[in-house]
């Protein structure tokens, strides 16, 4: 896949690139709604003979738009997503920097300098997709916008349990840390990266040495509390217990960010420096404060048991455990 950033006002001229089908969107998550968007995207490309293309934006919208947010968390960071869209099979990614100017465009103006204007022949969205200053263009009055230049594809509400998947649902299931869910969105399990760093030390201590680690980009993490969960290290997957929070037995306050600290099972190589990925599997409690070291020992002895019944259970076809299913 080929990657464009474009700034604007941009200066491309259509001939410089190949005519496309292009799925438009800001696809945080690329949850199971966007990935029917652009695989439709993909499939249409195929039959028309024209390559494939997803037009996303850059930085969240809520950030230029938005009045206090100054920075935002993401389910996926740019550069997961453009490695998810990748695997959707796409041949060209345009990042659009999203900007106050370009946030001023209206919807025709949109239309004819980033759609026709980048040589677009079908433009595949989702029925609730906007467009141009206050998102006053339409999946019902892009025709209108298109000038004949280009035809469309509307894809229809993806449902689940009644409600629309969207980036939106994804971020409060993660926010009530219901990670088990996650997989029924997405078609994964939720996943950050990060690189293992220096704790307190405090863990080979206790017999239950931690993994700290430090998030590689601006991921959305799970609730405070303690998960199961499976972690990637080259091409190791190994399985563990992860705790999100403050370690409220060592500490009265709360400073700065969580600290998330994973203990892998039966395991004792030197990490340090190197890359993870945490896969979120299951919530197993809330992280609590201990009146005695002792006590949390015994706890986290509790997790450790139940995080591996839960692995014992689980298989890659029927991932989708409720927690009925494993207490
Ligand atoms: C599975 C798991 C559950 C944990 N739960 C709690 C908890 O409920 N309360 C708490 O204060 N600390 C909890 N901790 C954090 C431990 O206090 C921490 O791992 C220990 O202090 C070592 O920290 P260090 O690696 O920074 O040295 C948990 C850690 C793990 C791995
Ligand atoms: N559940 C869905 N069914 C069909 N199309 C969808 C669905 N969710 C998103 N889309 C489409 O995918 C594209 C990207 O969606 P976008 O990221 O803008 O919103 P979203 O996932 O609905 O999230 P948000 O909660 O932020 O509105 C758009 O064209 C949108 O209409």
């Amino acid at each position: 896949m080929k990657t464009l950033f474009i700034s604007h006002p941009h200066h491309i001229k259509k001939e410089e690139l190949p005519p496309t089908v292009m799925a438009l969107g800001y696809f945080d998550g690329i949850h199971l709604g966007h990935q029917k968007v652009i695989r439709t995207a993909v499939k249409i490309a195929a039959e028309k003979g024209y390559k494939s293309a997803v037009m996303t934006f850059h930085p969240h919208p809520s950030v230029v738009l938005g009045k206090k947010e100054k920075h935002v968390r993401l389910i996926t960071p740019l550069k997961k997503k453009e490695q998810l869209i990748a695997e959707l099979g796409v041949d060209y990614l345009y990042i659009v920097e999203f900007t106050p100017s370009f946030a001023q465009l209206f919807p025709q103006e949109f239309v004819d300098q980033y759609i026709i204007g980048l040589h677009v022949k079908h433009v595949v969205a989702g029925f609730d997709f906007t467009y141009g200053r206050l998102g006053k263009g339409t999946m019902e009055t892009l025709p209108f916008h298109s000038r004949e230049q280009f035809t469309q594809t509307v894809i229809p509400k993806l449902s689940i349990d009644g409600e629309k998947i969207s980036s939106t649902y994804v971020r409060q299931l993660l926010k009530n840390g219901d990670v088990d869910q996650l997989p029924r969105l997405l078609g994964r399990f939720y996943e950050v990266e990060g690189t293992v760093v220096d704790g307190e030390r405090r863990g080979r201590t206790i017999g239950f040495p931690t993994a700290n680690i430090a998030l590689n980009d601006d991921y959305l993490l799970p609730a405070l509390g303690v998960y199961a969960v499976k972690v990637k290290l080259g091409s190791d997957v190994l399985q563990g217990v992860c705790n999100v929070g403050y370690k409220p037995t060592f500490h009265s306050t709360r400073e700065g960010l969580p600290s998330i600290e994973v203990h892998i099972f039966d395991f004792a190589k030197d990490i340090y420096g190197e890359t993870m990925t945490i896969e979120w599997h299951m919530r197993l409690r809330s992280e609590q404060k201990f009146a005695s070291v002792d006590e949390l020992i015994t706890q986290i002895q509790r997790d450790k048991e139940k995080a591996q019944a839960y692995f014992r259970n689980f298989t890659e076809n029927t991932c989708i455990l409720s927690q009925k299913e494993v207490f």
